[in-house]
């Protein structure tokens, strides 16, 4: 086993720019896997089925909760999310290093379900640069920003439960500030092989 292996459990409030600092992190260190979600949204341009989601209709993901087939899911901003157990089981089995884009509900869940991994909450500097973002970005509809910014500050408040918080003010200095934090979790030999044991021997996900 590979004590180097972490898992990163990455959440903020959508247009905070988790994406942006992943897709950074990812091009750095070649090695880390990204844990590719379900969802029932519909995919945006230039979003790929398979590297970005597997975009699904809603009574297939209704089939997978039934067959446990997610480590984690919420309905997040009016859509389902999920995240397959396996490859979070096989990385930390094999001791490799995972990054996870979820919501708060999917962090809480998998931070009491695994016991384990480095929580990293990313703030905006404000609301207004929140709403900025999202607009520029122009992947949304109005209604669905205005329906993102508003569920903005309830997660925000929710976030006391994570280890990092990063604003992401300016990019390099955020990116710089993630990569501190990475290279710290690195240091730390986390991942525990007797909770992965159990796991492997069939102790039960609550999604
Ligand atoms: N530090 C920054 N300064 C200015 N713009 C930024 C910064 N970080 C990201 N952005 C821009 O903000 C927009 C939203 O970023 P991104 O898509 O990464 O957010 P996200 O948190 O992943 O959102 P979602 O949860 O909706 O996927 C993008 O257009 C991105 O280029
Ligand atoms: N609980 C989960 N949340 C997830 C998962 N994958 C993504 N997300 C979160 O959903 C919102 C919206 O994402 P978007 O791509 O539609 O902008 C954002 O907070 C993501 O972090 C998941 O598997 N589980």
């Amino acid at each position: 086993m590979n004590p180097k292996g972490i898992l990163l459990v990455i959440s903020a409030p959508s247009g905070a720019g988790k994406s942006t600092l992943i897709r950074m992190l990812c091009r750095d260190y070649p090695g880390f896997g990204f844990s590719v979600s379900y969802t029932t949204r519909k995919p945006r341009e230039n979003e790929v089925h398979g590297k970005d989601y597997f975009f699904v209709q809603k009574d297939e993901f209704q089939g997978l909760i039934a067959k446990n087939f997610f480590a984690e899911w919420a309905e997040v901003h009016g859509n389902f999310y999920g995240t397959p157990a396996r490859q979070v089981l096989e990385s930390i089995q094999e001791g490799r290093s995972l990054i996870m884009d979820v919501d708060i509900q999917g962090a809480r869940q998998i931070k009491n379900n695994l016991q384990q991994g480095a929580y990293i909450f990313i703030f905006p500097p404000s609301l207004d640069d929140l709403r900025q973002r999202l607009m520029h970005r122009g992947s949304d509809t109005a209604g669905a920003v205005e329906k993102r910014l508003q569920n903005a500050a309830g997660e925000m408040l929710k976030s006391d439960f994570f280890d990092y918080w990063l604003v992401n003010d300016d990019l390099d200095s955020s990116y710089a500030r993630l990569k501190a934090i990475v290279l710290a979790e690195m240091q730390r030999p986390f991942i525990r092989p007797d909770l992965a044991r159990k796991i492997a021997s069939g102790v039960h996900y609550d999604s």
